[in-house]
């Protein structure tokens, strides 16, 4: 957890304010979308603290588009309904049945909330669904378990994202809030995956960043080795190591590759147990957990390619 302010100086303070100033100028205007997990979501602390963050960009001019998860919320509705959760690959196994219940929680709970705590500052957040406006066309896709293309039922991919339904959002000053349920081209509701879809929107809407939420301090180069935690990692680097990468880390991964892969400057993986873990990613010079570039770029430091 953070320091409170009483423990910090001052001049501590004054520095950190100061320090954002490049920042706020070099992301003034730009969209970066933030992909809130479930597990980084069931404080409801950290959830206020997180709303009060999205406000904040708003408010400095950033467009801060909210892309949710809530599969533990799904886990629970499952259990209440006495249903099994189960994953395979780092997706979730999605009959007719379970997909009703997933387009339930993510649209009807997790977002609703979500929407009411940013709108507790003022009227910003509207919610969105794949469903709507065409925002995102989906396929089914399989998922690799054991090394084999393995069915797993309603779970997709976004084929294509119809960029003006947020687009126009952002332009009207709202923060759109989506929810991760899309229709195939027969119009099939398909679970999507929060980071996969992330990934994707980002992609089509020219982010200038992803940042991924998650429940531990960034990816992990050897997990569950405390010692190999990657502040920076290439495309390249990353797509090596993606078969080696276990459980939820994988659609994590596969969504930043996808952005810096479909022109998104970096995409970042941090801790959202830290309170107001995404204005210590974007407004300090250190920036926080995992940091993916381009592979053509030769970074040193985790923010020395985000300066020039
Ligand atoms: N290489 C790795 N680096 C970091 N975390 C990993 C790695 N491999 C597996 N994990 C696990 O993945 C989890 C994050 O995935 P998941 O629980 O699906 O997150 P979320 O709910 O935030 O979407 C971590 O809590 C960790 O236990
Ligand atoms: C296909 C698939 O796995 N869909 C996810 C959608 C929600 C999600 O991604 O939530 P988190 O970000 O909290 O993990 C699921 O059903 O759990």
């Amino acid at each position: 957890m953070s320091r409170t302010l009483d423990h910090i100086s001052a001049l501590d303070r004054a520095q950190v304010l100061a320090e954002a100033l490049p920042w706020l100028q070099r992301f003034r205007d730009k969209i970066v979308v933030v992909k809130y997990g479930g597990n980084a979501m069931v404080d409801d602390e950290l959830k206020r603290a997180f709303a009060a963050d999205m406000v904040f960009l708003r408010t400095v001019g950033i467009r801060p588009v909210v892309v949710h998860g809530g599969g533990p919320q799904i886990n629970a509705m499952l259990d209440r309904m006495g249903l099994q959760g189960e994953f395979r690959g780092g997706f979730r196994v999605t009959t007719p049945e379970v997909m009703d219940v997933v387009r339930m929680v993510l649209f009807g709970q997790v977002g609703r909330e979500l929407v009411g705590l940013i709108n507790k500052h003022g009227p910003h957040a509207v919610g969105i669904s794949g469903e709507d406006a065409h925002l995102f066309t989906a396929r089914k896709r399989t998922v690799m378990v054991e090394g084999a293309p393995t069915d797993i039922g309603l779970v997709g991919d976004i084929t294509d994202v119809n960029s003006a339904a947020v687009l126009d959002l952002i332009a009207a000053g709202r923060i759109p809030v989506v929810s991760t349920i899309a229709p195939d081209t027969d119009g099939v509701v398909h679970n999507i995956n929060a980071d996969t879809a992330a990934g994707a929107l980002a992609e089509a809407i020219g982010a200038e960043k992803l940042v991924v939420l998650t429940d531990v301090e960034g990816l992990y180069t050897n997990w569950p080795d405390r010692d190999s935690l990657a502040t920076q990692i290439d495309s390249a680097a990353l797509e090596q190591l993606l078969p080696s990468l276990d459980s939820g880390m994988v659609p994590k991964m596969e969504a930043c590759l996808r952005a810096v892969r479909g022109g998104v400057p970096s995409a970042h993986v941090i801790d959202g147990r830290v309170a107001h873990a995404v204005l210590l990613e974007l407004l300090t010079a250190a920036g926080i957990g995992t940091m993916v570039t381009p592979a053509d770029d030769v970074v040193g430091a985790h923010r020395e390619n985000e300066d020039d």
